[in-house]
């Protein structure tokens, strides 16, 4: 007599799970992210931890707002007082060795005012401003009069600065509809100080998704493929904080911002299939590290 009853599955074929690794680490280098937080998750503090974490990068954060907000939309934002902010900038850069930072939702001119002192009195190395001005669900994030101290006081003290392509309109005043336009701002936002401009294309139309850095007067372009996907809230974030840890851990900025862009592009494409939320869904930004 043969048994017909199928092989039994195993419970669970996956392979044996490696042991958590306990072996000691060398200190990793510091970074401080100045921005606002998202309670869903997706982009400010909580995404530019995240990027930190992946390039090997020990995360400090400064609040300067609490937004409720979700992938659908923003619904408040509460702005910490410039008083509190500037304790939290001094609790992390009086005892923390803080290599690089970035500067994500500043909320105010008195607030952009606060960094752009902090940042003249050397106080924060390696810039990267992302000039938060709107969330893509269309809520402002930067009161309209804090334009000006962007462009006047703060962009010349920075060492990148990351603006998508609303935003580097707003900045220069120059209508951006394709790359030749996104040249041009670039060359204007370089001439207010900034060493190294990226021009974002995320906003821009085709199949590629063509961002233009303008670094010590060269011009170059970072080029990827257009990824098929409503999950793009926190781009924007990754893309900078990114790039300020690449300079954390010793990139030059040209490698930084190559860097970035391989990041957020792959965790685009990790998280194309996600459904997380009812608006645009935040990226994959779990278990990826960067080599150094
Ligand atoms: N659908 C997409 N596929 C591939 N790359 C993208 C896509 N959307 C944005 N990016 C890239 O993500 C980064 C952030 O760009 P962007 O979306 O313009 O910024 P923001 O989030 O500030 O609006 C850029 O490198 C941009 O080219
Ligand atoms: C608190 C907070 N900061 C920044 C943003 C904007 O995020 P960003 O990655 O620039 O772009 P979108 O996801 O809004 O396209 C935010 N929404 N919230």
């Amino acid at each position: 007599m043969t048994d017909s009853s199928p092989t039994p599955t195993p419970l669970d074929a996956s392979p044996t799970p490696t042991p958590l690794d306990a072996s000691p680490t060398p200190t990793p280098p510091v970074t401080l992210s100045i921005a606002g937080s998202d309670s869903g998750g997706g982009a400010g503090l909580q995404a530019d931890l995240r990027a930190f974490a992946a390039f090997g990068c020990f995360g400090t954060t400064v609040v300067t707002a609490v937004t409720a907000q979700n992938t659908c939309g923003v619904s408040d934002v509460h702005v910490i007082p410039t008083a509190s902010v500037e304790r939290q900038l001094a609790a992390v850069l009086d005892d923390l060795p803080v290599v690089a930072v970035k500067t994500g939702m500043l909320a105010t001119t008195e607030l952009v005012g606060l960094v752009a002192d902090a940042a003249a009195d050397g106080r924060l190395p390696q810039l990267v401003v992302d000039p938060v001005l709107v969330s893509a669900t269309g809520h402002r994030l930067l009161e309209p009069a804090a334009v000006a101290a962007y462009v006047e006081r703060l962009l010349p003290l920075a060492s990148v600065v990351t603006p998508n392509v609303p935003e580097a309109e707003v900045l220069t005043g120059r209508r951006i509809t394709g790359l030749d336009d996104a040249r041009a701002a670039a060359r204007d936002l370089a001439g207010t100080g900034t060493r190294v401009v990226v021009v974002k294309g995320g906003h821009l139309d085709g199949p590629r998704a063509v961002d233009v850095v303008l670094a010590d007067g060269e011009e170059h372009l970072l080029d990827a493929a257009r990824i098929d996907t409503p999950n793009v809230h926190g781009t924007g974030c990754t893309f900078a904080a990114a790039t300020a840890a690449g300079l954390a851990r010793g990139d030059a900025p040209a490698d930084a911002v190559a860097a970035a862009k391989d990041y957020v592009t792959t965790c685009l494409q990790r998280a194309a299939g996600w459904r997380l939320g009812g608006g645009p869904g935040p990226l994959d930004h779990l278990g990826i590290t960067v080599a150094g």
